[in-house]
């Protein structure tokens, strides 16, 4: 049995690249783990998992950079994203939201599952096809689901494991505060350097 790991750009996996000597490319073999970067966003991230995840996998791991709604969370933090939620999903009611649970549609919420111990501080996710920046989401936000973060892929990965009862986790490094944009704000360097030293010391133990 394998592990998948996913990822939705190159960059965020840059030094794992490097550090596993992998070829460029999108669907990387290997023999102890396979990589796949879906691009950005919970269709593209579902469209590729939908071609390429199956039984051979018994781990499938999503790492990424991420918007931290905690400002006492500092930047660059890596954390263990164990639950997370299609925020956008459901409807608007007036000033009230009604997720597609609400309607009778199914979830919106999905966990991470893995027997592995991950010695990481845990989060609660939330994913979003518009990365959030106005007070007025925040706040919207904060109130429904009270996030720790903010990503565009996580639930997508939950959701396609969970198609497949394939374990999975969602490891994310802090690379911004969610707030209205201002990209010289994001430390990216710095989350994407501690993003991959923890991802290359857990792929590696691992095999
Ligand atoms: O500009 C760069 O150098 C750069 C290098 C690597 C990755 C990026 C990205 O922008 C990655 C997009 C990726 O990041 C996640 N993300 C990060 N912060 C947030 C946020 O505040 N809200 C939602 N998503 C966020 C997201 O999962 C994207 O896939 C840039």
């Amino acid at each position: 049995m394998k592990t998948l790991v996913v990822a939705a750009t190159k960059a965020e996996l840059s030094f794992f690249y490097q550090h596993f000597n992998l070829p460029e490319g999108d669907f990387v073999e290997s023999k102890n783990f396979d990589l796949l970067i879906t691009g950005v966003g919970m269709v593209a991230t579902a469209f590729a998992l939908g071609r390429h995840l199956s039984h051979k996998y018994n781990l499938v791991v999503n790492f990424g950079i991420a918007g931290s709604f905690d400002r006492n969370i500092a930047l660059g933090t890596v954390l263990n994203i164990t639950e997370d939620t299609f925020a956008e999903l459901g409807a608007e009611n007036g000033d009230d939201f009604l997720t597609i649970t609400d309607l009778g549609f199914g979830d919106n919420h999905y966990t991470a599952r893995s027997q592995h111990k991950i010695d990481l501080p845990l989060a609660k996710g939330i994913t979003m096809n518009c990365v959030t920046g106005s007070e007025k989401s925040i706040k919207n936000l904060v109130k429904r689901l009270n996030p720790t973060t903010e990503s565009m892929e996580g639930a997508a990965v939950f959701y396609a494991c969970k198609q497949f009862h394939i374990d999975c986790l969602q490891i994310r490094s802090v690379s911004n505060y969610v707030e209205p944009r201002n990209k010289d704000n994001w430390k990216i360097g710095l989350s994407i350097k501690n993003l991959n030293d923890w991802a290359i010391a857990f792929i590696g133990e691992m095999n």
